[in-house]
């Protein structure tokens, strides 16, 4: 109760409504919950929340920028031209005229207007939720695009986290199509490597920039500021995230938005608004560092499913000993009656449950599908998977009021019943709805939901509409849709089980992972194991032993059946390459989205085996299937995506033109299953079609020099 008191004592007024929840020293302790009405989402003063933000701003399909008639004013950033990113940043800007700030740059787009350079200075830190910081000032209201204040609320129980300039989710990155876009990465994380990676951005002629550790960059030193350079060719709700080790799920990610002209998205006509504030990130949030559970413990808080769900880094977390809720803001959208608004839902999970979004009394209009236009389809829910984004637009056309929406972790998320809820309101009403909050058991009705998790996809139905029967809103490259692929590529995965006995032997170190129910595992793709390489080979591909490199027809001698090695698959620029994804893992409530760096592929089929027979798929069974012209393809449309959760027992058919060179990640985004191998890398062309190695690139690898005698 110490810090409880000091809190109180020392706290602005609205802190004193702050209910707060910690765990402190491995001990639970019940808080006393402070304040009667919840006015801190009441809007009390109307200077927090909804409509008096000052940093929205509205895009009409015409291209106009304009601030709403009841706001009456134009963004305000405290009076100042350049915003908080700290002084490294303001000295950048101040020498180089030539940048706009990333407020500048967040604008409606319009064709034929110049591109503009959008500088970005991120200072990654060891950071806390509730720190001191929340007893100077209250956070931004709409924490997805800028703050100034560096109180994280969370979901209100006190933990250490890693962030992006004291925000979470981290600054927002909100550009037009074909501007260039310089991010400072700066770490000043203690003890920690890392690099950033630009999720979704394709990054051709930038492949220095994908932020993927030893494939495409060294990690980023303690200390050390890199700067990555991009251009924002592919229009489309993004996200960026960190890519080492397990620091995204303690709070290193953040929203891209890549807008455009109007008259360049096919589904332009379909909404009026499309905001800044309408950001919709989903994360996973424990109550502690996610390396925590990593290799995983037996008995305490087993496994990697989160405790919580946050919904733009908000939410309230419901103790399930106590009962106890913490009283911290939900996450607000506000429309105005009679407009139809453009979302732009991420998630950015890391475990690997599934999220299920639904809005009370809004059906949801599908517009995209990770930054691809399809033709709109309209849903009642939408399940996504970690890597994931989903637009959809909402139509203010029911009574004004608040609505909830409702995100819930499913599969595993399912033991703690991990959600989050948010509002949904219409200008000028209330800001909490009249109907009792929806539970996890008894939630909103589903209605129609995209991406089913039962996975029947090969033929229409009224219930559910899978990926594959998604049309891309865009004209699709014909020679994709040849019959015959130039390359064609299986690629089964599975985990691999150890006994204790076989894992902990002398002198031998094997990385697993301990899953909820104890198992241990590494992750096979192809029946290989990924490691990384000691150097990145997009920029040292010298300083690799050509034996560090392993595939499905080159397996190091001696590679048992747990083989560790680089596994890189070598594709010709420019071929049309198929992709065949088997899942073998057969866990039941387990499906695993892969994801595919530098392009975005077609969605050819999906499903599981037609084989009333065949109780479990596998490679071969899958191969039989193929040759039978039994694997479910669709060629008209397919839909766009860089990222497709597998059916579990299932499989996933997808294409794309290798046009773009590079050495590019692909694997599943489940953050846990990087780190126990279930990547390769599509290595596309040669080092002659790839951009010279920017001078001062930094180099990274082993040091072993011969040993010399005693003398
Ligand atoms: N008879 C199969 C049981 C099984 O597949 N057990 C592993 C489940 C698992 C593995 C890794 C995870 O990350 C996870 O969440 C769950």
């Amino acid at each position: 109760m110490e810090w409880m008191q000091r809190y109180l004592a020392t706290a602005l007024c609205v802190a004193l409504l702050l209910a707060t929840h910690s765990h402190a020293a491995g001990k639970r302790r019940k808080d006393r919950q402070t304040g009667s009405s919840p006015s801190w989402w009441g809007g009390s003063g109307g200077s927090l929340l909804g409509e008096a933000t000052g940093s929205d701003f509205y895009t009409s399909t015409h291209g106009l920028v304009q601030t709403h008639p009841t706001r009456g004013r134009l963004p305000s950033f405290g009076g100042e031209k350049t915003l908080d990113f700290g002084n490294r940043a303001q000295q950048v800007l101040a020498q180089n005229a030539h940048l706009s700030t990333p407020e500048q740059c967040a604008r409606a787009c319009r064709e034929g207007e110049p591109p503009r350079i959008c500088y970005f200075h991120f200072t990654l830190e060891l950071y806390n939720v509730l720190g001191a910081a929340c007893q100077v000032c209250t956070p931004n209201a709409t924490n997805t695009v800028w703050s100034h204040c560096q109180c994280v609320l969370a979901d209100g129980v006190e933990r250490g986290i890693l962030s992006a300039n004291r925000m979470l989710p981290g600054p927002s990155i909100q550009v037009c199509e074909n501007d260039k876009v310089v991010i400072d990465v700066e770490n000043a994380m203690e003890g920690m490597e890392v690099t950033i990676h630009w999720h979704g951005l394709w990054q051709r002629g930038t492949q220095y920039s994908d932020g993927v550790p030893y494939v495409t960059q060294c990690p980023i030193q303690q200390g050390n500021t890199f700067r990555y350079q991009w251009i924002a060719a592919n229009a489309g709700t993004h996200f960026w995230h960190a890519h080492t080790g397990l620091q995204k799920m303690d709070g290193l990610y953040g929203s891209i938005v890549v807008r455009q002209a109007p008259s360049r998205d096919p589904n332009s006509n379909l909404y009026d608004y499309d905001l800044t504030t309408h950001v919709m990130l989903l994360s996973d949030w424990m109550h502690e560092d996610a390396i925590e559970r990593f290799p995983g413990r037996l008995a305490v808080n087993p496994g990697q499913d989160p405790e919580n769900v946050l919904i733009n880094g908000k939410g309230q977390f419901q103790d399930p000993i106590t009962g106890f809720v913490t009283n911290t803001p939900l996450e607000v959208f506000t429309m105005t009656p009679g407009r139809r608004y453009r979302f732009r839902m991420i998630n950015s999970f890391a475990s690997v449950c599934p999220a299920q979004l639904t809005i009370q009394g809004h059906p949801l209009t599908v517009i995209a599908s990770d930054g691809e236009p399809v033709q709109p389809v309209v849903v009642n829910t939408i399940i996504s998977f970690s890597g994931e984004r989903y637009d959809f637009v909402i139509n203010a056309d029911q009574a004004p009021g608040a609505y909830w929406i409702q995100v819930r972790g499913l599969g595993e998320c399912g033991t703690k019943r991990a959600q989050q809820l948010a509002v949904l309101r219409y200008a000028r009403g209330p800001y909490e709805p009249s109907s009792p909050r929806p539970l996890y058991d008894v939630g909103l009705p589903q209605g129609v939901v995209l991406n089913p998790l039962d996975a029947i996809c090969n033929r229409q139905r009224t219930d559910a509409i899978c990926i594959n029967q998604l049309k891309n809103a865009q004209h699709v490259d014909d020679g994709i849709l040849q019959e015959r692929p130039d390359v064609k590529i299986f690629l089964p995965f599975r985990f691999l089980f150890y006994r204790p006995e076989e894992l902990f032997t002398p002198h031998t170190y094997n990385r697993y992972l301990v899953a909820p129910n104890g198992d241990h595992v590494i992750s096979l793709v192809d029946e290989i194991s990924f490691v990384f390489p000691p150097s990145p080979p997009l920029s040292q591909i010298d300083d690799i032993p050509p034996e560090q490199f392993c595939n499905g027809d080159n397996r190091p001698p001696d590679c048992g059946a747990n083989c560790m090695c680089t596994h890189k698959v070598d594709i010709p620029l420019n071929a049309v390459v198929e992709v065949v994804l088997v899942d073998e893992v057969q866990q039941p409530n387990l499906s695993h989205p892969f994801h595919l760096h530098g392009y975005a592929f077609k969605v050819i089929g999906m499903g599981r085996s037609p084989d009333q027979n065949v109780k479990k798929i596998n490679l071969k069974h899958a191969l039989d299937l193929d040759r039978r012209g039994l694997l479910h393809r669709e060629f008209n449309l397919p839909p766009s995506k860089d990222t497709i959760a597998v059916p579990n027992n299932g499989y996933v058919v997808f294409r794309f033109r290798a046009d773009n060179p590079g050495y590019w990640l692909f694997h599943c985004h489940f953050l846990f299953h990087i780190v126990i191998g279930m990547n390769t890398i599509m290595h596309v062309g040669t080092h002659a079609d790839l951009p010279p190695v920017p001078p001062n690139f930094p180099t990274c690898g082993d040091f072993l020099p011969p040993i010399t005698g005693p003398h």
